[in-house]
């Protein structure tokens, strides 16, 4: 079924000329739905449109510089910016439509089904599977493969402990995006490390997290090597292959 939801602006949104005191609030820190590290800025009067001088104090204020008494920005009470690993001053933006928006104009619940196992366990034609017949059922799924992500977004890594960590984390990020936006995001990947696991899962508080276990001795892993990286690896010519 379709949303009945009227297209709106997003987040910062006013009237034009209207006080901006009356456009934003500082919200709700651990609101209902997410927020950043620190405070997050919430629209107050989200359904109207912000015009290009009442954007300018976002951009200021995202950009670090402080408001000043009888400026433009005189009007906003206090924005709260926090730093969020390696950035400094980074606010958080909410749109009105949101996951419960999208997920009612998709007609599914964004989650994620994430497959662990060893190569050769079968990930890749799971998910495949999986994505073919949810499809047929009407539902929009994505698929992220370990091997295709390597192509792209991970390519700059490799396979070493704090290589695979980062590939886990960022598929973590890119799982938690899709779920957002309402899709059934299918990961599949070595992950070989609980911990790393453990923290997507944390990461999709608001979505479901399927953790699918592919428990395919490694004998028989070893005997189908479709890639021949079992050989390479037994022949010292590859690194990095044990899971833990
Ligand atoms: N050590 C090493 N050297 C070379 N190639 C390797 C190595 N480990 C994995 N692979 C291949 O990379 C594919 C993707 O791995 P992943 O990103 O899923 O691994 S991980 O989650 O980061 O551990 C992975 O895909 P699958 O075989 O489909 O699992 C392998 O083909
Ligand atoms: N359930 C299964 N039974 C037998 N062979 C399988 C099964 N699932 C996958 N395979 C085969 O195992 C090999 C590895 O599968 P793949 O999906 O590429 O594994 P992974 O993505 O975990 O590396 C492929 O040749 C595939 O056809």
């Amino acid at each position: 079924m379709l949303a009945k939801a009227v297209p709106r602006p997003c987040s910062g949104a006013g009237r034009h000329g209207a006080p901006a005191a009356r456009l934003w609030s500082v919200g709700v820190a651990g609101g209902p739905r997410r927020g950043g590290a620190g405070g997050r800025l919430v629209a107050a009067d989200a359904g109207e449109r912000m015009t290009g001088s009442e954007a300018v104090p976002v951009v200021a204020v995202a950009a670090g510089k402080q408001p000043v008494n009888g400026s433009a920005m005189a009007g906003i009470d206090k924005l709260v910016t926090s730093t969020v690993g390696k950035s400094t001053n980074v606010l958080w933006h909410d749109c009105p439509i949101g996951q419960f928006e999208r997920q009612e104009l998709l007609n599914q619940k964004g989650c994620v089904v994430w497959i662990t196992g060893l190569s050769g366990s079968g990930k890749s034609t799971l998910a495949c599977a999986l994505s073919r017949e949810l499809h047929s059922r009407g539902h929009l799924t994505y698929i992220l493969d370990g091997d295709n992500l390597r192509h792209g977004l991970n390519r700059d890594l490799c396979f070493e402990a704090k290589d695979r960590a980062e590939n886990i984390r960022r598929v973590g990020e890119v799982a938690k995006l899709f779920a957002d936006a309402g899709l059934i995001c299918i990961a599949s990947l070595i992950s070989p490390y609980r911990s790393e696991r453990s923290a997507c899962r944390k990461l999709l508080h608001n979505s479901t997290f399927i953790e699918v276990f592919l428990n395919v001795p490694l004998e028989v892993c070893e005997a189908r090597d479709p890639k021949g990286l079992y050989k390479l690896a037994r022949a010292g010519k590859i690194k990095g292959k044990r899971t833990n």
